[in-house]
């Protein structure tokens, strides 16, 4: 198996950018980690996958992925973790089944939120209040990389533990 070593820096050279970058909290940063390069690569998405399935915290019932990029993330994880899968949107959709939690249901259910980057922690605290709104119980997160700018803090104020495969200090 590829070391924990190798695996960080096979992130960092597919998916580290430098320059001027706004990021979803408004903040500006001059480093940002495009995680569609790790997606978009399978036997890097799966060994990522393979990693994070040891993370889930036991009594997980249902994974659930949020857009948009948490999506690739949390199909991979549930091949490894065999659990089903939600997919949940940014907005629900305007029509047909008129979702915002796709895919498995998650109301009384015991659910780990997935996403693929955390930074002030904003959209996982969105989205797992909109889940607990449709009857999730929710206490965990877990994200390929947390940047360590604060998310784990913003996410514990609402009861929400987070885990990282990753952090920024890995990647740099
Ligand atoms: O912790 P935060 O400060 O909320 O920032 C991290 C969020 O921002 C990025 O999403 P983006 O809006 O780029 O969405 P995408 O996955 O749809 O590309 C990332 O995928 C997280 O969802
Ligand atoms: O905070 C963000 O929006 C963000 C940071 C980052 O490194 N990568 C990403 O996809 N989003």
């Amino acid at each position: 198996m590829t070391s924990s070593e190798d695996l960080a820096r096979r992130v960092r050279d597919v998916s580290r950018l430098t320059g001027e970058f706004v990021l979803r909290s408004g903040r500006i940063a001059n480093e940002y980690f495009d995680k569609y390069q790790f997606e978009a690569d399978p036997e890097l998405l799966d060994q990522l996958a393979q990693r994070m399935a040891v993370l889930i915290p036991e009594g997980t019932e249902v994974l659930a992925g949020l857009e948009m990029g948490g999506i690739a993330v949390v199909t991979a994880l549930a091949r490894h973790a065999k659990l089903p899968t939600a997919f949940v949107r940014k907005q629900a959709k305007q029509y047909g089944t008129a979702r915002l939690a796709e895919g498995a249901e998650v109301a009384g259910r015991r659910v780990l939120v997935v996403e693929d980057v955390v930074t002030s922690g904003g959209q996982v605290v969105i989205s797992t209040g909109e889940l607990r709104r449709l009857g999730a119980h929710v206490d965990h997160a877990l994200c390929v990389i947390d940047r360590q700018e604060g998310g784990a803090e913003a996410l514990a104020a609402e009861g929400i533990k987070l885990r990282a495969l990753l952090t920024r200090a890995d990647l740099t």
